[in-house]
């Protein structure tokens, strides 16, 4: 089971007590934010020749995964890598993958791992930013473990936006950005697949203690004050002691 981050909620007020909050909730803080961790045999990713702090953003469909990313890019400075729209402009350029991607969209499936895995790696390549948020990636083990052999580290930290099935098929319904996937059906084989295969994901980093599970329930704002002292955190820790 993944550690329960219920006590985020609670946590206000200065970023030392935010600290404190996330450790008595489990987080582990010598994982989580350290600068120290590998690199891929190709070496440093990050073109400022520094390892980049990576976090990884999950939930199922309509959790609100890409509204909470565009809040702490706002507040944060964090660059926001959703890994379906990187899928979705391979659709829209045309590109040689794009017709295998748009339909294993449609059908709620998931595109095979090396094929986003290199999109994403892409993306951080040419990126000056060294704080990226990683949206609706890894979805299953084979993308977790394709990642970690292309990028050649683990994420920092992991949020994972919990939300009740209901809630999360009505936002989908509403969310009229007229994508291929967002119909009755495809949700249905897209709960399945975050069921089936994202979830043993979600539960392999808890079990690491990388995990932050947030109520993804209530307005946008009341879920972004939850998500705001984990990055107060992160941001006390860079300042005070010179980690990423
Ligand atoms: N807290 C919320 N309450 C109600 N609707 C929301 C909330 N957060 C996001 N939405 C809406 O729900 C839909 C899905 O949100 P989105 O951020 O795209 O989710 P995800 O990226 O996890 O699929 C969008 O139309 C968004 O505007
Ligand atoms: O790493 C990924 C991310 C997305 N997708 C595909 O893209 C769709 C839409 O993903 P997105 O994250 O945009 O959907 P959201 O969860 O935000 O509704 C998914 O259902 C998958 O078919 C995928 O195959 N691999
Ligand atoms: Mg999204």
């Amino acid at each position: 089971m993944w550690r329960r981050v219920t006590s985020l909620s609670t946590v206000i007020g200065s970023s030392k007590s935010s600290l404190l909050n996330l450790r008595q909730a489990g987080v582990n803080f010598r994982e989580a934010f350290s600068s120290d961790v590998q690199t891929s045999a190709e070496g440093r990713i990050s073109p400022k020749g520094k390892t980049p702090f990576i976090t990884f953003v999950l939930g199922g469909p309509g959790s609100g995964k890409g509204t909470q990313c565009a809040r702490i890019v706002e507040t944060f400075g964090f660059t926001h890598l959703s890994a379906g729209d990187l899928l979705r402009h391979e659709i829209s350029l045309n590109r040689e993958n794009g017709a295998m991607i748009l339909n294993t969209i449609k059908e709620g499936k998931i595109v095979p791992s090396e094929v986003t895995v290199k999109l994403i790696k892409r993306a951080i390549e040419s990126s000056v930013n060294d704080k990226f948020l990683i949206d609706g990636f890894p979805r299953c083990e084979e993308n977790r473990v394709t990642y970690e052999r292309i990028i050649g580290k683990e994420p920092n930290i992991v949020l994972f936006f919990d939300c009740p099935q209901e809630e999360m098929v009505k936002r989908v319904l509403s969310r009229n950005q007229g994508r291929v996937d967002d119909n009755i059906d495809t949700i249905k084989e897209r709960l399945k697949v975050f069921k089936t295969l994202n979830l043993p994901v979600i539960n392999y980093y808890a079990e690491k203690g990388k995990l932050l599970k947030i109520n993804g329930t209530g307005t946008e704002d009341e879920i972004f004050e939850r998500v705001r002292p984990v990055f107060s955190a992160w941001r006390y820790r860079s300042k005070h002691f010179g980690l990423v």
